[in-house]
């Protein structure tokens, strides 16, 4: 029997009669009573998806479990069940056929579509909490929230399950093999939340899997939180491969952590909002330098390695930029509908404008430019141009030889200020969710898996949904409409490569996969929205 409830989280249970009637004529859909038939798949090796499907198009895309490779293991009651903090909530337990539903936009007769299981507390537990030693690795750059998630997964350790050894692993991944660990207590992380940073510290580079599960393994560490953003999940996700080639009881855990948001399937990553709050002051600089002198341009550059979100929301919060640019959206500079006739009409009409560009942004233009850099970091990232540097430089040289006026240009580079602030109170309760999510996914022996919100419910993920492809802005989507019409600015788009970006990929929509044969659907219904 199936029944779906208001946020998308949908059950497969025997659930009664009264609540299936009910949902049905909410929702105006003819449901036949089947049971879904769940676990027809054989349990799989390593690196296969764990797909189960159900009926009318259901499909389970679910998470390993640590009896896939080691049946038999004992169970035991979850001690939340004592605890008075959750007596009075009803039905505290997650059902352990909760799922929710990937797109929750859906016409009458669309099939169900992909599902994730439902993140939170079981009735049983896989871990005595005497046994658990667990550790905690923040890998990449740093983002607000950091310190929140390791003081909340050492909180839920502690207070929901009774566990007594945790490890902060020191550096990032290098941290396993080349470094002390430090103890992590509820005291220790206690306000930790109030700084930037990582308490334990991070790094780029320094990966090797061998090292790493040799050294959880002689450590005696069985469940592993590795808190990282696209790189990190792909390393998290060969550790959980190496554990169970070598069939450890270790529970791999991940938290997506990026800045720029590029994660795909959650809804948002933590930090996000907080870097978009403190955008707002270096935009806000930007414009009372621009507005207190003549003929003057304040340029901002946000972080946004591939994806625009930051520039993007930032400007749409601000309402001061008159224009913004960001990795997904080309810009060209010269001729009719460029950048310097649009700032040459802004200053005319104003006296002054703002600008804030993504650093991925135009990153064509700069290595057309400029002598071709193929650097990488530590971890393998392309290093960028300082798209902000090279954009002022060519404002003020056009401005100077091509035109009668002269301008003033201010350059804002506010990256590492926005970054190394502590999380705001949103991004506080989000992380305290995913870190909580976590900490019950591995005590239920969920592992090679990582946490994060569909639709505002809290989901296990397998690692190759998050880190097959990356978030991007829809520049053929509402919400860049919405921008492009609070800031007037050219979209720098003929309709020629607007058709181009419907051929060259589908942008994403919130209907099932095989319903997106219409592009006129794909224009209404989309992901950000
Ligand atoms: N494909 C990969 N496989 C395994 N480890 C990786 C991979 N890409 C990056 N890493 C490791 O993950 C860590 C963080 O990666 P990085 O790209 O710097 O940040 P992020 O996790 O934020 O993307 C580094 O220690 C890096 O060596
Ligand atoms: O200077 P660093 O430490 O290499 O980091 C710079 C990069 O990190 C970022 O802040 C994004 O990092 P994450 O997506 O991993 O959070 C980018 O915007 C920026 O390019
Ligand atoms: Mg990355």
């Amino acid at each position: 029997m199936h029944s779906v409830s208001n946020s998308g989280a949908i059950k497969l249970s025997s659930g009664n009669n009264i609540n299936q009637k009910k949902d049905n004529r909410k929702h105006k859909v003819k449901i036949t009573h089947q049971t879904p038939v769940m676990g027809q798949l054989p349990a799989t090796t390593s690196s296969q998806p764990k797909v189960d499907t159900g009926d009318h198009g259901y499909i389970l895309e679910d998470v390993p479990h640590l009896t896939d490779y080691i049946p038999h293991l004992p169970t035991y009651p979850n001690p939340l069940q004592d605890n008075p903090a959750y007596a009075v909530v009803k039905q505290y337990f997650v059902d352990t056929d909760d799922t929710v539903a990937q797109k929750i936009v859906v016409h009458a007769n669309s099939p169900r579509g992909i599902h994730f299981r439902r993140a939170g507390p079981r009735q049983k537990v896989y871990f005595k909490s005497d046994d658990v030693h667990a550790c905690i690795v923040t890998c990449g750059g740093l983002c607000p929230g950091l310190n929140t998630v390791i003081r909340e997964i050492v909180g839920s350790l502690h207070d929901m399950y009774g566990v007594k050894r945790i490890e902060g692993i020191e550096g990032g991944y290098q941290g396993f093999y080349s470094r002390n660990t430090i103890q992590l207590t509820p005291k220790k992380v206690n306000g930790i939340h109030k700084r930037g940073g990582t308490i334990i510290g991070t790094s780029r580079g320094g990966y090797d899997n061998k090292k790493i599960v040799n050294s959880i393994q002689d450590r005696g560490i069985n469940q592993v939180y590795i808190i990282g953003g696209d790189g990190t999940q792909k390393g998290a996700s060969a550790i959980y491969e190496e554990v169970r080639k070598r069939g450890l009881q270790v529970a791999v855990v991940g938290i997506p952590k990026t800045i720029d948001n590029d994660i795909p399937v959650i809804d948002q990553s933590f930090g996000f909002d907080t870097a978009v709050e403190e955008a707002q002051r270096a935009i806000n600089a930007a414009h009372v330098e621009a507005e207190s002198n003549e003929n003057c341009i304040g340029l901002v550059k946000l972080m946004g390695r591939n994806s625009g979100f930051i520039a993007m929301y930032a400007t749409l919060a601000s309402r001061d930029v008159d224009c913004c640019l960001i990795p997904e959206s080309p810009f060209y500079l010269e001729g009719p509908g460029g950048l310097f006739e649009y700032i040459e009409k802004r200053i005319k009409e104003n006296g002054h404008m703002v600008i804030v560009v993504a650093e991925g942004a135009g990153q064509d233009l700069v290595a057309e430019s400029l002598r071709a850099n193929d650097n990488k970091d530590a971890s393998g990232n392309k290093l960028l141009d300082d798209v902000g540097l090279w954009l002022s430089q060519k404002i003020k040289d056009h401005f100077k030889k091509q035109t009668e006026m002269e301008i003033n240009l201010k350059y804002i580079d506010p990256t590492y200020m926005i970054r190394a602030v502590p999380s705001n109170a949103s991004d506080n309760v989000y992380c305290t969710l995913l870190a909580q999510s976590a900490v019950h996914g591995a005590m239920s022996g969920y592992t090679g898996f990582t946490v994060g919100p569909v639709h505002g419910r809290e989901c296990y993920l397998p690692f190759y949904r998050i880190t097959e492809k990356q978030n991007k802005v829809v520049i053929t989507d509402r919400m860049w409409a919405r921008m492009l019409s609070s800031t007037h600015q050219p979209s720098f788009l003929s309709t020629k490569d607007i058709i181009e970006s419907f051929t060259d990929e589908a942008p994403p929509t919130q209907l099932l996969d095989d319903q997106v044969a219409d592009n006129s659907l794909v224009t209404k219904e989309t992901t950000i929205c």
